[in-house]
């Protein structure tokens, strides 16, 4: 009965796709699905079905036209070989069985009058059971469906059961966790303090579980839902398939009836056969006698034999009138027959109908099955990936709780620690708080007894500041004093100028300059203030001459060299007297260069103008503290014997009146314009104006020589703040145009009226200087505009500074040599090196009398410092007792 017909691959397909939307621990179920499926496709009309059927009658007509006619052998033959029992062995569609048993009743009816032979009879019993058979296993096999799907629907109802408990268990978990973390915090203050800490940080963690929770409890219920409408729809199906299979079973049983009706059919049939079988036996045996009686008439007298004929004819009408009544009798019976077969075909028909509609109702028990089974497979997937979610999500869960569970253990061992060590530091506090209050006891005892100290002190204080006060008076006094110390320290300071003289004579020799052809110097020795020239005319000791300055510069001078013996000058115009500085010298000997500077000048090659400027400004402004200075600048020149003012452009003035007589406001030439200046840099401006207006030509000897003498006024106004006193100084920075011989000038015309003017008024200043020396009477400052613009800087207290500028060029020698003798004439009678000498003693006794001044001023010095200190320590002293 295993064995598989012709519909084998279209059943293992079958198979196939059942199994695979089958778990693998329904084998058992899936084999019976199997034979199910078996069965339904046995329903279906197939082209191996057809086939049998189109197939069935032939053999029976191969096998000489009636069944009757075939013998025993040949028949079981043929069930066992190839026809009906084949189909019966080999498993034949029910549908093939019943053309079969509807293909041998009309054999039987149209062939043999209805007689079926005992063997097609049984034939047809071994199909009727065989449908039996199939039907009931049918009814078995949606038994065990229906079975199965009840075992699938509870199965996925504890499945669902378990997510839900799952689910549920999860949130139970949670609320125990929480109610255990809830009930482990203790309410110590300062572990609820830790622990809030520890709930912020977890805080936010746990709200996002919640999250992640809700989400999952939503899923869940989402998936409840859907499996509640999985179940309803299941409820339905099963409704559904219980109906079915009630129908099933109705129609089982209309079936049964109808086999009932078939048996008792087939029954009357296999009677009527067997009658028929009978009455032909009967037949026969008539025949028999017949041809006996025949024979025996032919043996016997004709008449006799007519007669008997006769009467055996008689015999056999009536035999006649019995077969034909028999004929009659089995034509009824064959039209009883076909009514049968009619009923039966009928019956067959509505067994079709039957199985139409079974297998119409299988088809959709099929599809709703497998419906059922898809939408089972995709709960069943939907709720694996739901579990394994859930598992995800549950270990998530474990995870989470375990670092949670971790970080409370840690907090708590944290806790713990931390307990451990307040509790030690409480302890250690309160031992510290005992000792600090004993301590405090003893600090008391000891604050009574500095209390009294204290007062005690304030009283030796007290006493010290009165002595000190007492102590103070002469030194405050002494402090006051001490501008007049310094008043009296810059009138020493003058005077020790003076007494170092106050015409005062200094060298300086003009270097080489460079692409100078002829570098034969008439310089032979160049000392501290002696210079020894040679006359290059003459040899020997005759060529040689000296001379004697205040000082003397030698060629590699620098400028500022030269300006550090020339500072002294500026301090005294800041103490109110008044310095004339200015440079003599032959043309190109360098005496622009040493007041100026060279063109482009940088710091270190400013002239001492603007190095006397910038002395000026420092000084004034390190002293205004005490004094307030005004300094105001005129810039003029003495060209031919007039005056020009060089900071104006005011023509109208043709000519500057020259006063003799010092005015109050110290200027000799009032109609100048006065610029008042506040530093170094609005002098230089000026200076740079003054210098561009200056006259100038061209000579023998210097291509673009000063032909003026140019006078730069500084005139200083200093009031001090204390005194309220005033002082005035002023200083001259005169460019003397240059002192060379007319002769060598080689000028005529203009140049020559100007060189005359020059050495004119050359001469009247070393004639004032002389007088001066002298001590004379008269001095002679009319003789020259310049000397007359000089008077009150030459004579009296002023001090005068001549630079001798002296060109070492031999071609220059007798130039040079007029001028170190006049030069010679000025400072060797002034000076008075032996003047100074023949008053030694009295020179001696003011050195002494300055040098022990400064040594009082130091002192004073050091005690103003001394007193400020003490002052500044009382004021805090004071501050502080304030304070208290
Ligand atoms: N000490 C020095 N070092 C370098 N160069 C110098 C020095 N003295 C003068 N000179 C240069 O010599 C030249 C003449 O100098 P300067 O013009 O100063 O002479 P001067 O006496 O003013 O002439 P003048 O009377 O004609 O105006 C200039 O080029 C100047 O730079």
């Amino acid at each position: 009965m295993n064995s598989q017909p012709n519909n084998h691959t279209t059943e293992s397909k079958d198979v196939g796709s059942s199994s695979s939307n089958s778990s693998g621990n329904n084998n058992l179920p899936q084999k019976k699905i199997l034979s199910d499926s078996k069965f339904q496709h046995s329903t279906e009309p197939s082209g191996a079905l057809n086939q049998v059927r189109h197939r069935f009658p032939d053999v029976f007509q191969q096998k000489g036209g009636s069944y009757a006619d075939l013998p025993a052998a040949k028949i079981s033959e043929l069930m066992k070989s190839s026809s009906l029992d084949h189909l019966l062995m080999q498993n034949a569609p029910t549908q093939s069985l019943l053309s079969v048993v509807n293909g041998i009743l009309e054999e039987s009816v149209e062939r043999r009058n209805g007689e079926i032979p005992p063997r097609v009879a049984c034939l047809l019993r071994k199909v009727v059971q065989e449908i039996e058979r199939r039907i009931s296993t049918q009814q078995g096999h949606l038994r065990t469906q229906n079975n199965l799907f009840k075992t699938r629907e509870e199965k996925y109802q504890s499945r669902i059961r378990v997510l839900e408990a799952l689910a549920s268990g999860t949130n139970e978990e949670n609320i125990i966790k929480e109610e255990k973390s809830a009930h482990d915090s203790k309410p110590i203050e300062k572990i609820v303090i830790e622990e809030k800490k520890t709930k912020d940080i977890n805080h936010v963690e746990k709200t996002k579980e919640d999250e992640k929770k809700k989400e999952i409890d939503r899923e869940v219920i989402r998936l409840m839902k859907e499996v509640e409408d999985k179940n309803m729809e299941k409820k339905e199906i099963d409704k559904e398939v219980k109906r079915l299979i009630k129908d099933v079973e109705e129609k089982n049983m209309e079936k049964k009836e109808i086999d009932k009706e078939v048996k008792r059919l087939i029954k009357e049939v296999e009677e009527k056969n067997m009658e028929i079988s009978t009455f032909k036996q009967e037949l026969e045996k008539m025949k028999k006698r017949y041809e006996v009686q025949c024979t025996k008439i032919e043996n016997i007298e004709r008449k006799d034999i007519d007669k008997e004929v006769e009467g055996k004819n008689m015999e056999k009408r009536e035999v006649d009138e019995e077969i034909m009544r028999l004929k009659k009798e089995v034509e009824e019976k064959s039209m009883e027959k076909k009514e049968i077969d009619k009923e039966v075909m009928r019956l067959k028909k509505e067994v079709e109908e039957k199985n139409v509609e079974i297998s119409t109702m299988k088809q959709e028990l099929e599809t709703m099955k497998n419906r059922y089974e898809e939408q089972c497979s995709k709960l069943k997937s939907e709720a694996e990936d739901v579990e394994l979610e859930l598992k995800q999500k549950s270990r998530e869960h474990e995870a989470i709780m375990e670092k949670l569970r971790n970080k409370v253990r840690e907090s708590e061992a944290i806790m713990e620690s931390k307990y451990q060590k307040w509790n030690m530091k409480q302890n250690i506090i309160q031992k510290a708080v005992s000792f600090q209050f004993s301590s405090i006891q003893k600090l008391k005892l000891s604050w009574e007894s500095i209390k009294q100290d204290v007062v005690k002190e304030r009283m030796i204080y007290k006493e010290e500041c009165n002595r000190l006060g007492v102590n103070l008076k002469p030194l405050v006094h002494a402090a006051e004093n001490y501008q007049t110390v310094l008043a009296e320290n810059r009138k020493l300071f003058n005077e020790l100028q003076e007494l170092k003289g106050n015409i005062r004579v200094y060298c300086r020799i003009r270097p080489f300059i460079p692409g100078q052809k002829e570098k034969q110097s008439i310089v032979e020795r160049i000392g501290e203030s002696d210079l020894v020239v040679a006359n290059p005319s003459k040899q020997g000791k005759e060529a040689l001459k000296t001379f004697k300055f205040n000082k003397i510069f030698g060629p590699t001078s620098t400028q500022a060299e030269v300006y550090d013996d020339i500072q002294d000058f500026i301090r005294s115009v800041l103490d109110g007297f008044n310095v004339c500085i200015f440079a003599y010298g032959q043309t190109g000997s360098g005496k622009t260069y040493t007041m100026s500077g060279p063109n482009g000048a940088t710091n270190e090659s400013l002239g001492v103008n603007y190095r006397a400027l910038n002395d000026l400004f420092n000084i004034s402004s390190s002293r205004q503290s005490s004094i307030v200075y005004d300094i105001g600048v005129q810039i003029i020149e003495i060209y031919n014997e007039q005056v020009r003012d060089l900071l104006t452009t005011d023509i109208s003035v043709k000519k500057f009146g020259i006063l003799n007589h010092s005015q109050p406001n110290g200027l000799a030439v009032p109609d100048a314009s006065m610029h008042p200046v506040k530093s170094t840099a609005d002098v230089i401006k000026l200076m740079d104006i003054g210098l561009k207006n200056r006259a100038k030509g061209s000579t023998a000897m210097n291509e673009r020589s000063s032909r003026s003498h140019s006078v730069v006024s500084i005139h200083v106004r200093g009031a001090d703040k204390k005194s309220g006193s005033t002082l005035q100084g002023n200083l001259h920075l005169i460019d003397l145009a240059g002192s060379e011989r007319i002769d060598r000038s080689e000028v005529i015309g203009d140049r020559l009226k100007e060189a005359q003017h020059i050495n004119k008024s050359l001469s009247a200043l070393g004639d004032v200087i002389f007088s001066l020396s002298q001590k004379s009477s008269h001095i002679p400052y009319r003789n020259s505009k310049l000397t007359q613009i000089l008077q009150s800087s030459l004579g009296g207290h002023a001090k005068t500074l001549m630079l001798v500028q002296i060109n070492s060029d031999v071609k220059s020698y007798s130039e040079s040599l007029s001028t170190l003798k006049f030069a010679e004439r000025v400072s060797g009678v002034e000076l008075g090196v032996a003047k100074s000498t023949k008053d030694g003693r009295d020179v001696r006794e003011l050195m002494e009398q300055v040098a022990s001044l400064k040594d009082t001023i130091s002192t004073k010095d050091e005690e103003i410092e001394r007193l400020q200190l003490l002052k500044d320590l009382k004021n805090v002293s004071n501050s502080e007792k304030l304070e208290d």
